[in-house]
């Protein structure tokens, strides 16, 4: 990769904008610490010791006192020269130290420069700064901690210690085509059969999670459906336990799909609303039906709301339940209005609530922790992130399986390659120069 912006020092805010007790601006690139000394008029601190200074700006004048620290390079986030001040949090400030920062010709970052830079710069891999955008945009307990591991290697390590064995049994194909063993069948060298396997097995494994790792980064997605007044929105606002959506008496209210966001058990989930499903007359009534069913395509779970009262004489039920799979709860509203409630609904089970007096909401809400904690958790290994892995990971299996049934030595190398630079395409690490090295060490001694 290039290394565009390396003569340039830049600047950027590191915390969020606007008031607050501190504010703090990372500076990075050879001009740091020059910088810094000028604002402060005084030789660097120690490094990574804070020092209080009063800063001052190109007309002289002090514009704030603050905390400065040093980190130089190679030994910083960006692998050169940082410099960071913490200042008091308020836009004058900002302003007076932007003036000052430009003054001095540095320039602003670019979105995501300073990881750029911590990536050029080999201080981390891809899924470590993918983790870092991650992290910062957790909202739930379970976000967080993907994150955190994916930041601390641990993705980034697993697809390493993939590339790294297919890197040696690309060695052991080359070597086959350079040393041919007249004794051995053409085709791959059986000692790199099992290599192959056992890495097709291992990712397709990893695949067929159930896009847990990419459900939890977005959020596990429930729908909310059935017949008009069946209660849906009152439960919808009892569980974001906020009037999120409108309810009324009449049927037919909801018309455009209404999402809240919900932490259950620390997995973020998206819930939403919908129009009540039936045949309706009314244009805009039908483009909410349409909305509400493509909604319950997409959903992860489907809540099926059914009026405990009414369920087993109307005709908007069966359209509800019609809706049914795999992927479906059954949810038995108005309870306060039944005097028995049955367990099964069209040979679901049901649970019973009342979103008007709350009954049953707490089991109902452990019922969807369960089946969210079911599908999110993570598992002993670290969970696949993004579409951009998943990608990488599946061309990188097509290829394995290609290899494995090539006939010529030639044609496996050249698939394994392939194999290998798709794995190392999600960690940044393309090149497979490390090939010669374990072709020399594994191979040439004594030939
Ligand atoms: N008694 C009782 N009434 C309820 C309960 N839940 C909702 N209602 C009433 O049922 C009516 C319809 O409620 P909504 O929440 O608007 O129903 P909906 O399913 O969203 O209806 P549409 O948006 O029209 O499809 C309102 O008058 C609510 O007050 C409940 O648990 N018990
Ligand atoms: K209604
Ligand atoms: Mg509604």
């Amino acid at each position: 990769m290039s290394s565009l912006y390396t003569l340039d020092t830049i600047f950027a805010l590191a915390s969020a904008p606007g008031r607050g007790g501190l504010q703090v601006i990372r500076l990075s690139g050879p001009a740091a610490g020059t910088t810094l000394a000028s604002l402060t008029g005084r030789p660097l601190p120690p490094a990574r010791r804070a020092m209080l200074a009063r800063l001052r700006g190109a007309d002289g004048e002090v514009f704030d006192q603050a905390l400065v620290l040093w980190f130089p390079g190679p030994d910083s986030f960006t692998g050169e020269d940082v410099a960071e001040l913490h200042l008091h949090g308020g836009r004058a400030v900002l302003a007076a130290a932007t003036d000052a920062l430009t003054a001095q010709g540095l320039r602003l970052a670019e979105p995501g420069e300073f990881s750029r830079r911590a990536f050029e710069a080999g201080k981390l891999d891809l899924t470590e700064a993918e983790a870092i955008a991650d992290l910062v945009d957790a909202e739930t307990a379970a976000q967080r901690r993907q994150a955190l591991r994916q930041m601390e290697g641990a993705l980034g390590a697993l697809y390493d210690g993939w590339r790294h064995r297919l890197v040696r049994a690309l060695a052991h194909l080359e070597a086959d085509i350079d040393f041919p063993d007249e004794d051995l069948p053409q085709g791959v060298a059986p000692a790199v059969v099992p290599v192959l396997t056992g890495l097709i097995d291992e990712i397709g494994a990893h695949l067929a999670d159930g896009h847990r790792g990419e459900r939890l980064r977005d959020g596990f997605s429930i729908a909310i459906l059935g017949a008009p007044n069946a209660g849906k929105s009152s439960l919808l606002n009892a569980l974001a336990r906020r009037d999120a959506a409108i309810v009324s008496a009449t049927a037919g209210t909801t018309r455009d799909v209404i999402e809240v966001h919900l932490d259950l058990g620390g997995f973020p989930v998206l819930l939403a609303d919908t129009a009540g499903l039936r045949d309706a007359a009314d244009e805009i009534e039908r483009e909410g039906i349409r909305r509400a069913l493509a909604r319950a395509e997409k959903a992860d779970l489907k809540l099926l709301v059914l009026d405990c009262s009414t369920w087993n004489i109307d005709a908007g039920a069966d359209a509800t339940l019609a809706l049914a799979d795999g992927d479906s709860l059954v949810v038995l509203n108005k309870r306060d209005l039944c005097a028995q409630v049955p367990e099964r609904v069209a040979g679901h089970p049901a649970i019973a609530v009342s979103a008007t007096t709350g009954d049953g909401l707490a089991a109902l809400l452990a019922a969807l922790e369960r089946t969210v904690a079911d599908r999110l958790a993570p598992g002993a290994a670290p969970s696949l992130t993004r579409a951009r892995h998943r990608q990488a990971l599946e061309e990188c299996r097509a290829s394995l399986v290609r290899a494995l049934g090539a006939g010529m030595p030639e044609l496996a190398a050249e698939d394994a390659r392939l194999a290998a630079r798709a794995l190392g395409r999600i960690t940044g690490r393309v090149d497979v120069e490390d090939l010669l090295d374990v072709i020399f060490r594994d191979f040439c001694i004594g030939k």
